[in-house]
């Protein structure tokens, strides 16, 4: 019997990168199941920690879901990219620091691709990733003191999760980016608070305005 670890991924799809400092860059995206904030089923999303995610990370039903081994993983992101240029693949979720560890991300570097990531900062980052995007969420413990870019969605109503609490953190890049939510456009808010906070930079999810994943 095999007891090699298996990951459970969700989808992977080429596209190109819609949000923060490496928007429209080609980009692999490798999304994993699951999350820490959310069980991802609505009927829990009004008891959810993280309320307002646009994501479905349930199973591995979607594009080239299922469960993979560190091998099969790594050939699936290689395989999507198409040649060329710097391979670029951001891991995502779902909280993709639940499954993403140190063996996946060597097996990604040595098939040639620089590796990003996407979480919610309440799990330590494993320092052998190439960007770190960080997006805190309120009520969640934030434990990610740095990285590459810190992306907030706005707005959050909780005290814990006001911009200001973020400033002194160490990162390269801080984006405010529009909370998407049915009967409210977030985006003149967002402007305004950039407009007078000149530390913040807006990040609009291109990839939704382009009609790509
Ligand atoms: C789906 S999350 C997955 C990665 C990780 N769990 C996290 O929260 O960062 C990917 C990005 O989408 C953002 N996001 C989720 N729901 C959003 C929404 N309704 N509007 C704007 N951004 C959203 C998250 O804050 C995060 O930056
Ligand atoms: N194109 C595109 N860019 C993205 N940036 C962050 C995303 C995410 O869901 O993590 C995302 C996504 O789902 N699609
Ligand atoms: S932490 Fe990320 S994946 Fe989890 S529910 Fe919130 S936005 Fe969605
Ligand atoms: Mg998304």
């Amino acid at each position: 019997m095999s007891s090699e670890r298996t990951y459970k991924i969700k989808e992977a799809f080429y596209t190109l990168q819609g949000e923060g400092a490496q928007a429209g860059r080609a980009a692999v995206f490798l999304r994993f199941t699951g999350c820490n904030l959310w069980s991802g089923r609505e009927e829990d999303r009004h008891s959810a920690v993280c309320k307002f995610c646009d994501t479905d990370f349930i199973g591995t039903n979607g594009t080239n879901g299922g469960r993979y081994t560190l091998d099969q993983c790594a050939d699936l992101v290689l395989g999507l990219w198409p040649g060329g240029g710097k391979p670029y693949v951001v891991c995502t979720g779902g909280e993709p620091l639940l499954q993403l560890d140190e063996p996946l991300i060597d097996a990604l570097h040595k098939r040639g691709f620089e590796v990003a990531v996407e979480t919610n900062g309440t799990i330590p980052v494993p320092s052998e990733i190439d960007w770190v995007c960080v997006s805190p969420k309120a009520d969640a413990g934030l434990v990610v003191a740095g990285g590459d870019e810190l992306k907030l969605v706005y707005p959050q109503t909780e005290a814990d999760a006001q911009p200001e609490r973020f400033t002194q953190l160490n990162f390269q890049h801080f984006f405010l980016q529009p909370k998407d939510e049915t009967g409210r456009d977030n985006t003149t808010a967002t402007v305004a608070y950039c407009m007078e906070h000149p530390q913040w930079r807006v990040s609009l999810q291109t990839h939704k305005i382009m009609g790509i994943e």
